[in-house]
């Protein structure tokens, strides 16, 4: 049975998690940037990861995704609906990687190469800062995108990439998901221009096509509304819902800009100094002292009374405090 939140809505991301992270510990020399952090991701769930600058977003981002190696904690994806808890437990005594379940394959990421978890378990990234192949053509970006899918299919083989009708097909298959997904970011009429020329926008829409064209289990974006305008913003949220509803792919998201954030997001997790403060719906998270406390920037004796004033339902009070007391919004 699902808990429920005070709010009575169920933690459906709890149901069937594509990914749970649990205990999550990231030390840098002296310096702790994640500190014993557990959450999960839903199913085909969007799921924002906040907090205010330094917070540890990023660092969870480089976990999950294998770009750091994490100091403690646990970091499991499940391939595949319905694998037990049981199955995560087992592959954690086997001190094996990965094990394959009735229902699918389940990983532990932390165990793993960057190079494995793009590649076997399915995580597909986006950057802070984009990434793409200037030099190389919208299109030619979206079939590199593909390259490990080619190469398996040519048998890691000169005869197989000359001569193989499976290759052959293979390499179809590529051209046609990548002409798909020009389609679906507006980018079709820009396929054979160099992705440098492209807008800001357009990149960013790009780098998202790009990441899709793997066919991931979870899609993780680093600040994808970052520097768009705000129709581009509505057009980013309108593709993220898109991916949400049409293929069911699990996104995990950092975004500062609160209006993609509280739009879109069926559940946010938030971060302050690498410590979980919150953890809810969009609604729940929005109204919660804390959160409302970390952004301003409130000192800790002054949470309590901005937490009277919500309890009151006085949000404008509440804010009006926090900036009292000297904060400034992130
Ligand atoms: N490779 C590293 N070496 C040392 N310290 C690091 C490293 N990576 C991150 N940190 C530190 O960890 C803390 C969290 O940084 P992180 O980039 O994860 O925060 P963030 O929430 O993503 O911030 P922002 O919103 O500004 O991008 C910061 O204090 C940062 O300086």
């Amino acid at each position: 049975m699902t808990p429920a939140l005070a709010s009575g809505e169920p933690r459906r991301w709890l149901d069937d998690p594509v990914l749970t992270v649990e205990h999550l510990t990231m030390r840098f020399g002296g310096l702790t940037a994640i500190n014993d952090l557990s959450f999960s991701v839903g199913r085909g769930d969007i799921t924002a990861l906040i907090g205010p600058n330094g917070a540890g977003k990023t660092t969870v981002f480089n976990c999950v995704t294998g770009f750091y190696k994490p100091t403690e904690g646990r970091i499991s994806l499940r391939r595949g609906r319905g694998i037990t808890d049981e199955a995560v437990a087992e592959l954690t005594r086997s001190g094996a990687q990965s094990r394959k379940t009735p229902q699918g394959e389940v990983f532990l990421l932390e165990r793993m190469s960057d190079f494995r978890i793009t590649r076997t378990a399915g995580v597909a990234r986006t950057f802070q800062n984009i990434r793409l192949f200037g030099g190389m053509t919208v299109f030619e970006n979206l079939l590199v995108a593909q390259h490990n899918k080619l190469m398996r299919a040519s048998g890691f083989t000169i005869a197989g990439l000359i001569g193989l009708p499976g290759y052959r097909r293979a390499r179809e298959a590529a051209r046609d998901v990548a002409v798909d997904w020009l389609k679906r970011t507006a980018l079709i009429h820009r396929a054979d221009d160099p992705a440098a020329d492209l807008s800001y926008g357009d990149q960013r829409r790009l780098e998202i096509a790009r990441a899709m064209c793997t066919d991931p289990s979870v899609l993780c974006l680093d600040e994808p509304a970052a520097g768009l305008n705000p129709r581009e913003s509505a057009e980013l949220n309108a593709l993220l819902r898109s991916i949400r509803t049409e293929f069911g792919t699990s996104i995990l998201l950092i975004e500062h800009d609160m209006g993609v954030v509280m739009e879109i997001s069926d559940h946010i997790v938030v971060l302050d100094y690498g410590k979980k403060i919150s953890d809810g719906t969009a609604s729940e998270v929005r109204n919660d002292p804390k959160v409302i406390a970390a952004y301003l920037g409130v000192d800790d004796e002054e949470v309590e009374a901005v937490e009277e004033k919500l309890e009151r339902g006085d949000v404008d009070g509440a804010v009006q405090s926090a900036h009292v007391s000297g904060g400034t919004p992130a």
